[in-house]
């Protein structure tokens, strides 16, 4: 029996994933995995039985990733699972930065009561006129899940569209659509671009990117959408850019007191993910990852250690180990089970960084003694027995 633990709500079509073998507690103590969405656990302390953590979405920056890999816990997210809703927000975020459709909504809400509003409203709607996106240039930071589908719609949308990721995915780079221009320079996307769009994760080499030198090499009257995270704009440069006219509209998913009800800047509630259909995705996605791991030891999807699948075991035994991506890990391991008397039947030693996993099936079950002589190597972190 596995137990789990929500820190947030998590939609039941994933949850009902779990089966008869699982159960959700509300004790940290007794959870075996931790599921969360934007729960803040950077203060929190995670007791030893947590084996995985589980992000039912996409940025892990509110997750200590680095203690986790430290300390033998799996991070996971779920990849593009709540991609299409927010590249759907996003696209509404620049028809709404475009057309005053949310003034001319508020007018006629407030002139409700006159009894000549048809024809009031035919005199008042010059005020809430604007502008067509089709023509405009739109540059992407970042072309990863979001970013590459916010491109291919934009496309449709007979946008130019400009692209800038030193980083991307091979993936990502398939999916693109050929009409999209490959941007060497975030230079390049600030003097074209009439509309900014940002779709990176918060990290220290991203935290505010967008800066009062870059609102200098932007085009006057840019509009700027962040749907990724606050803190990759420096917000008070931007309201002086806002100002002086520099940039006409800063669109937002995330609401702090600095932006929240100030003239030019259109906030929502962090909704890019809270659409039925990505909740589902997401929660669907954890599940089976969490349950892959706990199960079988196979890791897909983590943040903070590799890829590593052994199937389901057929062998007698198997274990996993985390570890430090260091010499000498492997012998040490093949000589305490030879020394023991255990046969390894398969094995695979996976490295992402600082940190690596093993899988080892047996061909007879792993004695305690065995296991207490693992887990002691400096520099292991965690030796589960899956069977
Ligand atoms: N508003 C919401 O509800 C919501 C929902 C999902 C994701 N997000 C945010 O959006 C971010 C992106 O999500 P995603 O699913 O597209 O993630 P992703 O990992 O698929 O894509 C991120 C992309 O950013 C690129 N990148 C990293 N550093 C960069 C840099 N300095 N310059 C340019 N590109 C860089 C990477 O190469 C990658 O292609 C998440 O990390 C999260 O913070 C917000
Ligand atoms: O990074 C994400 O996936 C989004 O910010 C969504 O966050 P949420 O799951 O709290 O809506």
């Amino acid at each position: 029996m596995f137990q789990y633990k929500c820190l947030n709500p998590i939609s039941q079509t994933g949850l009902g994933l779990f089966g008869e073998e699982y159960k959700q507690t509300e004790e940290l103590n007794d959870a075996d995995a931790i599921l969360v969405r934007s729960a803040k656990m950077h203060d929190m302390e995670i007791p030893e039985n947590v084996k995985v953590i589980a992000r039912a979405g996409a940025g892990v920056n509110n997750v200590p990733v680095e203690q986790c890999a430290e300390n033998g816990i799996v991070v996971f997210n779920t990849p593009g699972a709540n991609a299409n809703g927010v590249k759907e927000l996003v696209l509404a975020g620049m028809l709404l930065a475009s057309r005053d459709i949310v003034g001319g909504i508020e007018w006629v809400a407030h002139e409700e009561d006159k009894e000549h509003i048809d024809k009031l409203a035919e005199k008042q709607k010059k005020q809430f006129a604007g502008c067509e996106i089709s023509g405009k240039k739109l540059g992407i930071i970042g072309l990863g899940a979001i970013g590459a589908m916010v491109a291919n719609s934009a496309t449709h949308l007979g946008m130019e569209v400009y692209g800038y990721d030193p980083f991307i995915s091979i993936d990502a780079a398939w999916n693109l659509s050929r009409t999209i221009k490959h941007s060497k320079s975030l230079d390049e996307i600030y003097s074209q671009c009439d509309y900014i769009t940002i779709h990176v994760p918060l990290t220290d080499n991203t935290r505010k990117m967008i800066d009062k030198e870059a609102f200098t090499k932007m085009k006057e009257g840019v509009v700027l959408l962040n749907f990724a995270r606050d803190l990759l704009v420096d917000e008070e440069a931007l309201i002086e850019a806002l100002d002086s006219g520099k940039v006409k509209k800063y669109v937002t998913d995330f609401a702090n007191p600095l932006v929240a009800g100030r003239p030019g800047i259109l906030v929502t509630p962090h909704l890019g993910a809270s659409t039925a259909e990505s909740e589902e995705n997401c929660a669907v996605m954890a599940v089976k990852e969490v349950r892959d791991f706990l199960e079988n030891g196979n890791i897909k999807n983590s943040v903070n250690f590799p890829n590593c699948d052994m199937g389901t075991c057929i062998a007698v035994g198997r274990i996993t180990i985390c570890h430090k991506n260091i010499p000498n890990m492997i012998s040490q391991f093949t000589k305490i089970l030879g020394s023991e008397g255990l046969n390894i039947a398969d094995m695979t030693n996976k490295s992402r960084g600082s940190y690596a996993y093993t899988i080892i099936d047996l061909e007879s079950a792993a004695s305690k003694e065995a296991l207490d002589e693992l887990k002691a190597i400096e520099g292991v972190s965690k030796v589960r027995v899956i069977k």
